[in-house]
């Protein structure tokens, strides 16, 4: 029996709805096998973020080496990353390895507010990490910091889109979940602009969201997807766990990543 192995470079979410916990239950939902290099622990529920305990990067890099040099991965997300020693252990890691299929979700703050990636290491973000991305996935207020522009419309997600791809050479997937409408993300990839169209789900529970989005879109390049079509079936993933409609927690809470094997009256 074979299946693929897929990394994640992520912080730990102690209630389990973003992060790496998000992180292992996509991948093992969409067929793969969900490996994790954790970059902080986060004391962390629905209603926020209330402590951060990141790892040295050298233990940081010591977790890749254990992994890479064991199980190669098939597919690599990077998500929280804390401070500039641990980018700069990162991208030494994809270096080293030549690690493949790199999806990069630029997370800097949680939806609540609270800062996740040190101000100072925006910098070392940019230039060493999204370079070796195969796939950016910011959401809107990250590409309005990333691009000093505001975004308020298609046009404007399409020209920041391009902008990113262009700065960094590397696909963008440009999500819209914090828009006012629909749920439409749009991917820019070797200069063309495709959108995914997505309903909103009217719910507070999005919380792991986008960590969701890029390790199934990571999973499904694992498999051996185009980057289109792996998009294309990581929105399709994303739509059906947020509309499953799990209640738990008394803040944002998380979106059902078991969604196909629960049955819609269990789901409170
Ligand atoms: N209420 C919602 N209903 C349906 N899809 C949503 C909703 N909120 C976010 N999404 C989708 O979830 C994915 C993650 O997007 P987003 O929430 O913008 O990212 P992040 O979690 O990084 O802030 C995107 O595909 C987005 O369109
Ligand atoms: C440990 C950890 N990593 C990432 C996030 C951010 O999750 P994301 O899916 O981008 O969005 P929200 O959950 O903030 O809506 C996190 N909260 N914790």
């Amino acid at each position: 029996m074979t299946i693929a192995p897929v990394l994640t470079i992520a912080g730990s979410d102690s209630s389990g709805g973003a992060g790496v916990q998000a992180d292992l239950k996509t991948m093992t939902m969409l067929g793969c096998f969900g490996m994790s290099a954790i970059t902080a622990l986060t004391a962390q529920n629905t209603l926020g973020v209330q402590g951060i305990c990141p790892v040295p990067a050298e233990f940081l890099k010591q977790q890749i080496a254990a992994v890479c040099e064991d199980i190669p991965p098939a597919a690599v997300k990077v998500g929280m990353v804390y401070d500039t020693p641990q980018i700069l252990a990162i991208a030494e890691a994809v270096a080293q390895y030549q690690l493949p299929h790199v999806v990069v979700d630029p997370v800097m703050v949680a939806t609540s507010g609270d800062p996740l990636l040190k101000q100072q290491a925006q910098q070392a973000l940019t230039e060493q990490l999204f370079p070796l991305a195969e796939l950016l996935t910011p959401n809107l207020p990250e590409a309005e910091q990333l691009t000093g522009t505001s975004i308020t419309s298609p046009p404007q997600m399409e020209q920041a889109a391009r902008q990113l791809s262009e700065t960094y050479h590397t696909a963008v997937l440009l999500k819209g979940g914090h828009s006012m409408g629909s749920c439409n993300d749009l991917l820019y990839a070797a200069g063309t602009a495709t959108w995914f169209s997505g309903q909103r789900t009217d719910a507070p529970n999005t919380h792991g969201t986008g960590c969701t989005l890029s390790s199934a879109i990571a999973s499904f390049l694992a498999q051996g997807a185009s980057l289109e079509e792996s998009v294309r079936r990581g929105k399709a993933y994303i739509s059906g766990a947020i509309a499953a409609g799990l209640s738990l927690g008394h803040g944002h809470g998380p979106i059902a990543h078991n969604y196909a094997i629960l049955k819609k009256d269990h789901i409170t």
